[in-house]
């Protein structure tokens, strides 16, 4: 049976968990910090400690294929565990692997990710829209078939994004509004929301001249390490702050190893996200 669509999940979700997304990003300044070696077995330890103090409390995680793909098969089969963990826990994996290729390679790394009987199969994987919206295609079709859901590259968090982003088109639209619009066109008609999100830095300022209702998840990184925070989500995303998941990766993970310290770390930001956005 297919389950429901990734929208209507991730909205149960944040109704019961609340919102927060805590990524895990095992850098190798984390392994060190928590007194671990930057090999399989701490990168094991790490992720291990992560899901244990936070699975059950947590709405959505974000791991940071990067940071496992590094250590080769051995890594990436830590990742899976954790995908599996995560997901019997009861919370939702968005896979950060940023993919994006032309639409007969795409089509390959939605199976990676998006298809049911896969061993790395997410709630949602992060895309990259710069191939072209359309070349996305593949893994928009699989995700509908699976009850999955994307996160297309809209407006990053990284200042370099903008030369790329806020660029402008010949119609006059930036390249970041166009794939805003994009995703409306997907989510079109969608309750509670569609399952066809963007990932919007919280570190941008005020976004109000673009259009950030386009009826699914904003995954919002950049609070914490990268100086948001909290309480600057309202200002940034306007009315669509009620679909905002902001990401916290290394300002949760720098308070371990000690599982309690996870935990009230977790806790504090969900309490600033709530104190914030309401709910
Ligand atoms: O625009 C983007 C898209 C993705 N990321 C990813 O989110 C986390 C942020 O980690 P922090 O430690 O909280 O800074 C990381 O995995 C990035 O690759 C992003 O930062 N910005």
């Amino acid at each position: 049976m297919t389950p429901a669509p990734f929208g209507a999940r991730l909205r149960e979700a944040m109704d019961a968990r609340g919102p927060l997304c805590v990524g895990i990003d095992p850098h190798a300044s984390l392994l060190s910090a928590w007194g671990l070696a930057d090999d399989v077995g701490g990168l094991e330890t790490f992720t291990r400690t992560v899901v244990e103090a936070l699975a059950g409390t947590v709405a959505v995680f974000k791991p940071q294929s990067a940071f496992f793909e590094r250590f080769g098969s051995r890594g990436v089969a830590v990742l899976e565990r954790a995908v599996a963990d995560l997901r019997e826990a009861g919370a939702l994996v968005v896979m950060d692997a940023k993919r994006g290729d032309i639409g007969s390679t795409m089509a390959a790394y939605a199976e990676t990710f998006l298809r049911e009987d896969s061993p790395l199969f997410s709630d949602a994987l992060t895309v990259s829209p710069y191939l072209g919206y359309g070349s996305l295609k593949p893994a928009v079709d699989l995700a509908r078939e699976s009850g999955a859901g994307l996160f297309v590259l809209a407006l990053t968090s990284n200042p370099e994004g903008a030369e790329v982003q806020r660029a402008v088109r010949e119609d006059g639209r930036t390249v970041g509004a166009t794939v805003l619009a994009h995703l409306a066109e997907e989510n079109a008609g969608e309750t509670p929301m569609g399952s066809f999100g963007a990932v919007v830095g919280a570190t941008l300022g005020d976004l109000s001249s673009f259009d950030l209702d386009v009826n699914g998840p904003l995954l919002a990184p950049g609070i914490g390490a990268q100086g948001a925070t909290p309480a600057d989500l309202p200002g940034v995303f306007g009315a669509a702050v009620r679909n905002v998941v902001p990401n916290v990766s290394r300002g949760v993970l720098r308070q371990g190893p000690d599982a309690a310290a996870l935990r009230d770390a977790a806790q504090r930001y969900a309490d600033e996200v709530r104190a914030a956005v309401g709910g």
